[in-house]
């Protein structure tokens, strides 16, 4: 909460106007009941016209201000709990950017996506309500409670006895509730989780025939968040006919012992209804209370999740942030030193001691069963992940010590799974390099092999991409991604099984055209077709370096790459090896 608040002060002056304002509403909305009462007494009960309209006049007078003041004071609210939310969820947002990769999933997405919507709305529409009714509310109870045994101070203490009875309720209601609405969050955080596995999974359910499963796989969170909900709904719900109920008993007090003190002389009609006047309006105010109760509590949930976010420390090592002075990379050399690596909350590593070098303009193929450890290997050269021990160096320099902006704005990354986005398939290969020419764009189209299959849809560049490229098969979109990469003339290339679904003639197109690149390429693969021509092959196996060298080398002294190669080419196709 002192985060939020923390970010409020920027809207201090608009804040303050909506609480200065509010309180002139306040004001006029204290006296009314006094102003009655006068109307009643000296007006009505003595029959003076003139007195009546005297009154009726000041009070109408005071409506209408109380009327534009009340006005200006939302329209002040307004803006500094909007401006809050687009503040606050412009720092997650940054936040979770700034995250390393390990950090970022010690998150799950959708509690990352529940944070910066639902929450931050939460905690905005709740501070407008407070502006506008938090301080409103206790001022209202206060000021009926002093403005009535200032009428009358014997009818005014029957007043006073009630409302601190019911306020200790009501924060009691507050707490217990507070408890219930975090479920509530952590509830609708499953539940989109849920439906954004899903939304992208859309296609594999249908193949699955797994409609119905999943549709009560939802049906079953979505009826865990509406218990929660309901539970915390009917406690705060149970506050407002509390309050109503308590108040009324407390009116009917003050107008039985009003009608006692009328007959003994020592109060006026006037009085007794300015009293009763005075009672509806704490009922009123402690009424809304209950409302405010819920929202609070709510806004409480989600302002501890918004915290804890904002305070996560990102994870960036001070070295890395202290090289911003470093510049990027230009050669591309990559070297491992015994590298060893094991992945945040797991038992055992999923690299060990890894050694080896690799010259700039290197094409380096990377190959072992599935689960080995390559993509592992390949986040470490991204430094999505940090090494346990050992050392990997770039262009000579301790990976450690350079900006990660710097390194990822020399490295191209093609990661295993594509993703396109929605838009042209101009903007898609654009992505990768801040205002790109369309020569660009072809250029590195042409290089990844898909330029004439782009010339060839009916709006060529400017073809529309569905929701991750629907539209496009498999290969197309990996090439896509491909071109994405190679338009930053990257220094470091790495292809995460990102050929498989490329044909052996087109694949070995590709391969060529990043050879004329010379950027230092990685490429995981399972095809021995795209190793035939790695100045470096790496073979792993259960996170171990067993070997590393070139095809001929391995052929020669490596019986698990040999039967590898013999399995796709079969023995006849041993002298596949001297294609280089
Ligand atoms: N984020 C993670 N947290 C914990 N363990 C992980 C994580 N990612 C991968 N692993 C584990 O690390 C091991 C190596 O995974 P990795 O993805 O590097 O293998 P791979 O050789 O690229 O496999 P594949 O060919 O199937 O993509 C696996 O046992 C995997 O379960």
């Amino acid at each position: 909460m002192k985060q939020i608040a923390f970010y409020l002060k920027k809207y201090r002056a608009a804040a303050i106007m909506a609480i200065f304002l509010m309180l002139v509403e306040l004001t006029v909305e204290l006296i009314q009941p006094l102003l009655i009462s006068q109307i009643i007494d000296d007006g009505i009960t003595l029959q003076n016209g003139s007195v009546v309209l005297l009154w009726s006049g000041i009070l109408v007078g005071g409506t209408l201000i109380a009327f534009g003041a009340g006005i200006l004071s939302s329209f002040y609210a307004a803006h500094a709990s909007q401006s809050l939310g687009y503040d606050l969820r412009e720092k997650l947002y940054g936040k979770v950017q700034s995250f390393t990769y390990a950090v970022f999933n010690r998150f799950a997405t959708s509690s990352l996506i529940t944070r910066l919507t639902n929450d931050v709305t939460q905690v905005q529409d709740t501070t407008f309500m407070g502006l506008r009714f938090m301080l409103r509310v206790p001022l209202v109870v206060i000021g009926s409670m002093i403005m009535a045994l200032v009428v009358h101070a014997e009818l005014g203490f029957l007043l006073l006895l009630t409302v601190p009875a019911l306020f200790l309720f009501v924060v009691w209601i507050v707490k217990k509730a507070a408890i219930l609405f975090k479920k509530v969050q952590q509830r609708l955080d499953t539940v989109n989780g849920v439906m954004q596995e899903n939304m992208t999974g859309m296609r594999l359910i249908r193949v699955f025939v797994r409609r119905e499963q999943e549709a009560a796989r939802f049906a079953r969170h979505s009826g865990e968040l509406m218990q929660s909900s309901t539970s915390a709904l009917r406690l705060t719900e149970i506050t407002l006919p509390f309050i109503v109920l308590i108040m009324n008993a407390g009116i009917i007090a003050v107008l039985w012992f009003g009608h006692l003190e009328i007959r003994a002389g020592s109060a006026t009609t006037g009085e007794v209804v300015a009293i009763v006047n005075y009672s509806l309006r704490t009922a009123g105010a402690l009424s809304a209370m209950s409302m405010l109760v819920s929202a609070f509590s709510r806004a409480r949930a989600s302002a501890q999740r918004i915290s804890e976010a904002l305070a996560t420390d990102s994870g960036q090592t001070d070295a890395a942030q202290t090289a911003r002075k470093t510049g990027g990379i230009s050669e591309g050399s990559v070297e491992f030193e015994n590298v060893s690596f094991q992945y945040p909350n797991t038992d055992a590593p999923v690299l060990e001691d890894i050694s080896f070098k690799v010259s700039p303009g290197q094409t380096v193929a990377i190959l072992g069963a599935t689960g080995s450890g390559k993509s592992s290997l390949m986040q470490l050269v991204l430094r999505l992940y940090e090494e346990d021990q050992g050392v990997i160096r770039i262009d000579g320099r301790d990976v450690r010590e350079l900006d990660t902006l710097h390194l990822h704005d020399s490295i191209g990354y093609v990661p295993q799974e594509v993703l396109l986005f929605t838009g042209t398939i101009r903007d898609n290969i654009a992505w990768g390099l801040d205002n790109a020419s369309l020569e660009q764009i072809m250029e590195s189209a042409k290089s990844a092999q898909i330029h004439d299959t782009i010339e060839q849809l009916p709006n060529g560049y400017d073809t529309l991409l569905g929701q991750r490229g629907v539209n496009l098969s498999g290969g197309q979109k990996q090439r896509i991604s491909i071109a994405r990469a190679l338009i930053r003339k990257p220094a470091i290339l790495l292809l995460d099984d990102s050929t498989s679904a490329l044909d052996v003639r087109t694949e070995a197109a590709l391969l060529k055209a990043l050879n004329d690149m010379s950027c230092t390429t990685f490429l995981i693969t399972q095809k021995i077709s795209s190793t035939l021509n790695a100045d470096l092959i790496l073979l792993l196996d259960d996170g171990h370096l067993i070997a590393q060298g070139n095809h001929e080398q391995l052929m020669e002294n490596q019986s698990l790459y040999r039967r590898i190669f013999e399995s796709q080419f079969g023995e006849e196709g041993s002298h596949v090896g001297s294609v280089k």
